[in-house]
């Protein structure tokens, strides 16, 4: 990885980590598939080593706003930068680990989870081979998310959580500072997604910048430490922990939303 770890984070900033870029800068975003606007006039700011969780109802815009951050859709109005650079520019791609919504359900993924892991160290090798060292760095994403016992079973033959934790061990063999998920624990059995939300955390703690989209909202005020509730535009943005009584919840979902303590929002 090539981010800092936590340790060394913790320091006193020094003049380079001052001058260093958002890791994701959204600034008066628009976008629309039609003449409807899908996201209107938002502003994100994500720093290296946050743990983001983007929550709102089905439709709301999470995924338009996860490609836009990505570079994969071009806004309409407003600039997106990742890393500093325009993302439809961004060609760092061994610096951003995507692991998309049931990530390898496909038939046609035939493949073990060391194939897909050592998909992860392409960027750095081009179309050269992998050395001995590159290998090293495959097998220890693979042990870092618990995968090792797994390692040449294929992809198609995993539950849920264990296809995300293989994406996500790619990432890791490709170094990624920006690991961003899109509602990971979908289909993932309930007693796997603690220890799925363990391994985020460990990996945010080694100073990975975490985002993802969850559905859940339990899981987010308890798991991320900043949540942007959105629906079309953003109805709050702050830590976890003030977003279970926010009124925004109810504004964001619909009167009828409950808060997460209980109430009606
Ligand atoms: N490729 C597309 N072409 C046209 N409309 C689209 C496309 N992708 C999404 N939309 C529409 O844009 C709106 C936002 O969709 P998006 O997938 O971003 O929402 P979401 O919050 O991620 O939804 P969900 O929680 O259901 O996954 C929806 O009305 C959707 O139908």
């Amino acid at each position: 990885m090539r981010s800092q770890h936590r340790d060394d984070a913790d320091e006193a900033p020094t003049e380079s980590s001052e001058s260093q870029p958002s890791v994701v800068e959204l600034a008066d975003v628009s976008f629309g598939y039609t003449s409807t606007p899908v996201v209107e006039d938002i502003s994100v700011s994500i720093d290296a080593g946050e743990y983001v969780a983007v929550v709102g109802p089905n439709g709301s815009g999470k995924s338009t706003l996860m490609q836009l951050l990505l570079g994969l859709l071009e806004p309409d109005a407003g600039t997106a930068e990742l890393f500093g650079v325009d993302a439809t520019a961004f060609d760092d791609g061994a610096r951003v680990g995507y692991v998309a919504q049931r990530a390898g359900t496909s038939r046609e993924m035939p493949i073990t989870v060391r194939e897909v892991v050592k998909m992860g160290r392409f960027p750095h090798v081009g179309f050269g081979r992998l050395s001995a060292a590159d290998w090293r760095i495959v097998d220890r994403a693979i042990d870092t998310v618990g995968m090792s016992a797994f390692a040449d079973r294929r992809i198609t033959q995993l539950s849920g959580g264990q296809r995300q934790r293989a994406f996500i061990a790619r990432a890791l063999a490709g170094e990624a500072d920006l690991l961003v998920l899109d509602e990971p624990t979908v289909g993932v059995d309930t007693e796997s997604v603690d220890a799925f939300y363990g391994l985020l955390e460990s990996l945010h703690d080694d100073g990975i910048t975490v985002l993802l989209i969850e559905h859940d909202l339990q899981a987010v005020t308890e798991h991320a430490e900043r949540v942007i509730c959105l629906n079309g535009e953003i109805y709050f943005d702050g830590p976890s922990a003030e977003f279970t009584d926010s009124a925004a919840l109810a504004r964001a979902f619909g009167t009828g939303a409950q808060s997460l303590t209980g109430g009606n929002g």
